[in-house]
């Protein structure tokens, strides 16, 4: 091993002790049970739903809730203390409200401060005491620690520690205590996080998320479609901008852009108002109970189809300077015959509604007009010096990849592409071919280098990530193609339909996953693929669990938009030193109904997977790590303190 490096490793472990005791502790952290991963996906902007889940660790913190206290309090008792370690702050608020008298409110503070700390020290029993620590209230920690590995053997001490909670309710500490006690025990029951995907669009607090996710402990994202279509217009697409505008309009979400990035909408709108009225196709979706006047109504309608038809004159030049995009077919302003109102598709003519083509030249129907191009240029530049943007989307590139191997697993949003017979797609880009992996490793290298390019907005690169959003390839969309144009101007619903990737029908068979988990080197008899992307159809007897178990469907179904469709609120993932769980949730509806009425959002179980034997930390992607460190540290000891 390189001496140098020896050397300086030297500095931090300047004596025989310091290695030894390191070994040792490494080696002991290696025997532990492996923490819980938690997985979620498609949060779509529903930070309340988000948070809800978040809270309650997908039901493991009742779990350990009723491990510990059913044979002491009630139904209705195990609701209320859950709750309270849910939202803290709150609970604590409403319950205090209760009590008649200090005195009851005393012996309430004494007997919560135990049970919680019987919670953490229960919840903790497979970390390290150092790792405990670190998750304490770090104002509480010497008093916590005292509580939690006091020895009650010989008894002595039993009034001391009576003494300690005694004096931490005189001295008006208990509530900082109980809040601090509650999100240890949050913190606690989940390891790591991984959100496989589309944080962003359709809800109305992604900015929230992100910044839950930047405070959060430890955390991994997989991109998904709609992530990295707001990655793109960061990075210089203007077609992705438009497209996230789009849906922020379409969602009544436009907020998200003007109040929450501080990106100024006045040019977009003016240049609205100047050429379009109302239009019932564009009429924004109404998810939330915000009130909108028929005034406000009106202009989101307007703007929502300035910028549409913005993104559908931009996407033309993108799809002739890529002829490997493959996409003429979706030259669709060029299809059409402003005369009749009619556009041919395919070899078949249909009639145009509610069309809104006053800025388009019939001869040029993708040409910009002047105005639409400063409108442009003016959106970019405010995107782009958007400074809380910013922080969300560095932390999305820190973060976050396109596909993550994590300890055997395979995790991805979309799909890998393949052929009907389980062959994987190949797609050629500047002159080479790349399949399977391969291609996903490009499709991540190009976006990295769009993102480290954000004054290039024309380049490959950054017309990739375009791709990414939208192309037959994409291992985000996994369908043929995005039928926007079709849904806004066509009656006929055939042209809505957007053909799925044949992986969506063959990750269903066994063998068939094994090979997409042999592709990227991973043990086909250990791991699974766990995806996000497509909201599972309960309603239609869809099981998210297929192919024995190698393949996961965790498509959240936090998007309300999509809550009819799935009849549930959709499921997350635990992965503990037991297995794999999945858990489904049914809809949430606001946190004030779970604070008064106790109502948690009901979770059912099911076995993905079992654990012959206990995970230990040896057999993951951190042990891995730690062998590693092991190994350096036993050349520093040979090297330093053996001779
Ligand atoms: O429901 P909307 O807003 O019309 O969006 C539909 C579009 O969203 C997509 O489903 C992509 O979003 P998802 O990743 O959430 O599925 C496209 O395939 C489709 O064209
Ligand atoms: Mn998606």
């Amino acid at each position: 091993m390189n001496t140098k490096f020896l050397d300086l490793l030297a500095q931090r472990y300047d004596s025989e002790e310091k290695v030894v005791k390191e070994i040792i502790n490494l080696e002991a952290i290696l025997h532990l049970p492996k923490g819980t991963e938690h997985f979620v996906s498609d949060l779509h902007g529903e930070y309340q739903a988000f948070q809800h889940v978040l809270r309650n660790g997908s039901g493991k913190v009742k779990e350990k809730i009723r491990d510990l206290f059913t044979d002491v309090l009630s139904e209705e008792e195990i609701n209320e203390f859950a709750t309270l370690v849910y939202y803290p702050e709150e609970k604590l608020q409403l319950i205090k409200n209760n009590f008649g008298n200090k005195e009851e409110l005393l012996e309430w503070y004494k007997e919560i401060i135990e049970h919680l700390i019987k919670l953490v020290s229960y919840s903790s029993s497979k970390y390290t005491r150092s790792k405990l620590r670190k998750a304490l209230p770090q104002q509480f920690v010497y008093i916590i620690e005292e509580l939690l590995y006091k020895t009650d053997e010989y008894t002595n001490k039993k009034p001391y520690y009576a003494k300690i909670i005694q004096q931490v309710i005189s001295l008006n500490q208990a509530d900082k205590l109980i809040i601090g006690l509650a999100y240890t025990t949050q913190r606690l029951v989940v390891d790591h996080l991984h959100v496989v995907g589309d944080i962003y669009d359709r809800g109305p607090e992604p900015d929230k998320i992100m910044d839950t996710l930047i405070n959060y402990h430890s955390v991994d994202i997989q991109w998904g479609n709609h992530d990295v279509l707001w990655i793109g217009a960061y990075a210089g697409s203007k077609v992705c901008l438009a497209n996230i505008i789009r849906i922020c309009a379409r969602y009544d979400n436009l907020d998200i852009i003007e109040d929450v990035y501080g990106i100024n909408l006045r040019p977009l709108l003016n240049l609205a108002e100047k050429y379009y009225g109302d239009n019932p196709a564009f009429r924004p979706k109404r998810l939330s109970d915000k009130k909108l006047s028929e005034h406000e109504q009106v202009q989101i309608t307007k703007i929502h189809q300035a910028i549409s038809m913005i993104q559908f004159k931009l996407e033309s030049p993108i799809i002739k300077r890529r002829p490997y995009f493959n996409m003429s077919e979706r030259l669709l302003l060029e299809k059409i015959d402003y005369d009749r109102n009619e556009i041919t598709i395919q070899g078949k003519t249909y009639p145009l509604d509610n069309t809104c083509f006053a800025t388009v030249n019939p001869n040029q129907p993708d040409e910009l007009l002047e105005e639409e191009k400063q409108v442009m240029d003016k959106l970019l530049f405010s995107v782009q010096h958007s400074e809380k943007l910013a922080r969300h989307m560095k932390f999305l590139m820190k973060k976050g990849s396109l596909y993550l191997k994590y300890n055997g697993n395979l995790l991805i949003h979309g799909c890998i592409p393949i052929d009907e017979n389980g062959n994987m797609e190949k797609m050629t880009i500047d002159n080479k071919t790349y399949a399977g992996r391969e291609l996903l490793d490009i499709f991540e290298h190009y976006l990295r280098h769009a993102f480290a390019h954000p004054e290039e907005t024309d380049d490959l690169a950054t017309d990739m990530v375009w791709y990414l959003w939208t192309g037959e390839y994409s291992s985000l969309f996994g369908k043929r193609a995005m039928t926007t144009f079709e849904r806004y101007f066509i009656k006929d619903k055939e042209t809505h339909k957007e053909k799925k990737n044949p992986y969506y029908y063959l990750r269903e068979n066994e063998d068939m996953c094994r090979k997409m988990l042999t592709e990227f080197d991973l043990d086909p008899d250990q791991g699974h693929i766990i995806n996000g992307h497509t909201p599972v159809k309960e309603i239609d007897g869809e099981n998210p669990i297929k192919a024995n178990g190698k393949m996961v469907v965790i498509d959240g179904g936090f998007s309300k938009a999509y809550q009819s469709t799935t009849g549930i609120a959709g499921y997350t993932l635990l992965y503990n030193s037991y297995g794999m769980q999945l858990v489904a949730h049914q809809q949430f509806n606001s946190k004030e109904d779970v604070l008064l009425n106790g109502m948690d959002v009901l979770s059912v179980k099911r076995l993905v997977d079992k654990e012959l034997e206990r995970k230990k930390v040896l057999e993951t992607n951190i042990g891995e790590e730690i062998l590693q460190e092991i190994t350096i540290l036993k050349s520093l000891m040979e090297y330093r303190y053996m001779k």
